[in-house]
């Protein structure tokens, strides 16, 4: 486990060294911690340097003082990244972590050789959406609307076939706490990238689950279609969070992208 202080809040980390391979950073979900992407860590351990955080108010980080943005997380991945001395490093974001890596893009590109938008858009929900969301969890607790995330989350597969799995991810859920989850709600109604999307001009690999029930197919397709040098692949089989779902099929992509990137460097 490794800590940093970060923008006057204490980051818990973790950083995988493979010599000689790019650094991917991996910024995880609303309601998770960075163990979501332990399966796909594995796969990749001869690929890239891994990366992966707790985004602040999410997991072991802290929560900080108020106010808390989209920007906030951002500057926090930069901060992350100067702190391990990363010069530039791809960053893999899922969900409210694909918003912040648009953000990063928008703020320090000099810091993005590449961009993984998994199970993300330019804007996600609508604040009436958001809102519900904030006054649930800081009024009746996030235990209150688990299981409808969990809908989201998760193929009904997944809920037939992986029952002790869904029950741990739900406890990773409601183990959030209430304050972080209900800033991370107002960070992503707040953030609206849709203007900026055009302006991408690294190599991109938007993904998302054909099951994805917060960010549908259709919602990633155009994200991708707005990116001009955006590929977009639909991993079949999966929902919101294709990293403990389809794991192998993630780090496939992953690492075909990886590989791609280092031909059109040579
Ligand atoms: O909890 C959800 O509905 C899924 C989600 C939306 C944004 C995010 O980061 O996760």
């Amino acid at each position: 486990m490794n800590f940093a202080r970060i923008n006057g809040a204490t980051i818990h980390y973790r950083h995988r060294p493979t010599a000689g391979r790019p650094t991917v950073v991996f910024a995880n979900s609303l309601g998770t911690d960075m163990r979501i992407w332990n399966e796909v860590e594995r796969r990749l351990a001869d690929d890239c340097t891994f990366v992966a955080f707790d985004k602040r108010g999410h997991g072991l980080s802290e929560l900080g003082g108020a106010p808390q943005t989209i920007l906030t997380h951002a500057a926090d991945l930069a901060g992350l990244l100067d702190h391990l001395g990363v010069k530039r490093a791809v960053i893999c974001g899922l969900s409210i972590g694909g918003v912040i890596a648009q953000c990063l893009y928008k703020t320090r590109s000099d810091l993005i050789e590449g961009l993984i938008l998994c199970d993300t858009a330019a804007k996600i929900g609508t604040a009436e959406m958001w809102n519900g969301r904030i006054n649930a969890a800081l009024s009746e607790g996030i235990a209150s609307f688990a299981d409808d995330v969990m809908q989201k989350w998760f193929t009904p597969d997944f809920h037939k076939n992986r029952g002790e799995e869904l029950a741990g991810y739900k406890t990773m859920l409601t183990r959030q706490d209430p304050a972080g989850y209900a800033a991370a709600c107002a960070a992503i109604r707040d953030a609206d990238f849709t203007a900026t999307t055009a302006a991408i001009n690294v190599p991109t690999l938007c993904i998302v689950g054909d099951q994805d029930g917060s960010t549908p197919p259709e919602l990633v397709g155009s994200l991708a279609r707005s990116i001009p040098a955006a590929r977009f692949e639909v991993i079949a089989g999966a929902g919101h969070i294709p990293c403990v779902e389809q794991p192998e099929r993630l780090a496939g992509l992953i690492r075909g992208f990886l590989n791609d990137m280092r031909r059109e460097r040579k």
